[in-house]
């Protein structure tokens, strides 16, 4: 099994925030993350894609089509937006890392198995700051 990696950037607005919590609590818990002004990332994700090599190109992906998966299913929707209003499938949904990267693996996983060679989807890792990253296996 071949491990193949594409990493995509965007930036994105969003505060931290309980809508169920107080003002205060929402201070208490997520500190400046809950500036009610927002405030921005340069988030970095990387999508690792896991198959056998196709006999006829060598690839277990074709690295450019990823890249346009990537780019027009998840970053055309989160680049220059704000994620608490913006993103309809953040809707509901506290903008953490965490859930921006199970929302963007229900995305890809279908879309990329269609482009592999013999495998799929394996690993999502989102970039937030060059400090806090998540990593998800879909599990
Ligand atoms: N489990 C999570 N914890 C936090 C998340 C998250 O999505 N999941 N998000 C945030 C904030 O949005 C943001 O990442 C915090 O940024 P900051 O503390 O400024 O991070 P830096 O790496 O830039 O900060 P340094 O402390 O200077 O290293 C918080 N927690």
């Amino acid at each position: 099994m071949i491990y193949v990696c594409r990493k995509e950037h965007f930036n994105a607005a969003h505060k931290l925030w309980n809508p169920k919590w107080s003002d205060e609590k929402n201070v208490e818990v997520f500190g400046p993350c809950a500036n009610v002004n927002w405030h921005g990332h340069n988030f970095e994700l990387i999508v690792m894609v896991k198959g056998t090599p196709d006999p006829d190109t060598g690839f277990v992906v074709d690295l450019k089509k990823l890249s346009t998966i990537i780019r027009t299913l998840v970053i055309d929707k989160v680049d220059h937006k704000n994620l608490n209003i913006d993103v309809d499938f953040m809707e509901g949904k506290l903008a953490s890392c965490e859930n921006l990267v199970m929302e963007f693996w229900k995305i890809l996983e279908p879309a990329v198995k269609e482009i592999t060679s013999n495998g799929g989807l394996h690993k999502l890792t989102l970039y937030e700051t060059p400090r806090n990253f998540v990593e998800y296996l879909g599990e």
